[in-house]
């Protein structure tokens, strides 16, 4: 498959099943892999979102990548997962334009969730070594529950019209490229144009959990996002706005 791109997914592997793609990258990247290195699957048996999450990956009918990049040192990653969600986002937006993002970097269609992002790195001297994992929701049109009442897919959206997983992939990754160069030159500033119109949180009600997971949901309003990708809220019991850098979002229903 020729990929429009000048450096993302090259070299590839694609295997019919592996644990996780971002095992499988990581592992790679640390006997050297360059960057740019992808790897894809038809299924995942151990697929890991974020948060510890398993992410449902037995298809054979979805999107499955990992990414290496191996940014320059000193270059920003902190808010690397907002690029790859803009980058995911546009890509999509070919067949369903109305895609949104869910701070930090999942990609909805109509409050459903069309894609997920796992980001990981590890520091080698000074230097990062990043993975970057997305998986997008093509083929499949039944979820497991608990997710069918808060999943979709390019098939339940477009039905007959649903691209190929390879004419997906071929969308993304361009987008992608164009998304993760403006950021690592930039920061998070840099891609805000790509990311802000297409926030689903803005000026919404949410639940925040600001501790990872491991906290209790607290209620408040989406304010936006700071220079460096943190997400602004105000909390219902009032107090000055909060930053959120990590932990989880819902929108209130
Ligand atoms: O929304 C999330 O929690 C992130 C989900 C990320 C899933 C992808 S699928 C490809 C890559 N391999 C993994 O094990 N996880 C990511």
């Amino acid at each position: 498959m020729a990929f429009a791109t000048r450096w993302l997914g090259r070299p590839r592997e694609h295997w019919a099943e592996l644990g996780s793609t971002n095992d499988r990258a990581l592992a790679w990247a640390r006997a050297g892999a360059p960057h740019g290195a992808l790897v894809t699957a038809d299924a995942q048996t151990a697929g890991r979102g974020r948060l510890g999450r398993a992410w449902a990956s037995e298809s054979g009918e979805d999107l499955y990548v990992s990414a290496i990049l191996r940014p320059d040192a000193g270059k920003p990653i902190g808010a690397l997962g907002l690029a790859v969600g803009a980058g995911l986002r546009e890509g999509l937006s070919r067949w369903l334009p109305a895609a949104q993002l869910k701070w930090p970097n999942d990609v909805l269609v109509e409050g459903r969730k069309l894609a997920g992002i796992l980001c990981e790195a590890r520091w080698v001297g000074s230097s990062p070594e990043v993975v970057v994992g997305f998986g997008v929701n093509v083929g499949r049109s039944l979820f497991p529950e608990p997710l069918a009442a808060t999943a979709t897919s390019l098939r339940r959206e477009l039905g007959e019209a649903t691209p190929s997983r390879e004419a997906v992939l071929g969308r993304i990754l361009p987008a992608l490229e164009a998304a993760l160069e403006q950021f690592f030159s930039g920061g998070f500033a840099a891609i805000r144009g790509r990311y802000e119109p297409h926030c689903a949180l803005r000026d919404r009600d949410v639940f925040v959990d600001m501790s990872n997971g491991a906290g209790p949901k607290v209620q408040a309003k989406a304010l936006g996002l700071a220079d460096d990708g943190a997400l602004m809220v105000a909390l219902a019991d009032g107090g000055p706005p909060r930053r959120v850098e990590s932990g989880d979002v819902w929108l209130a229903p």
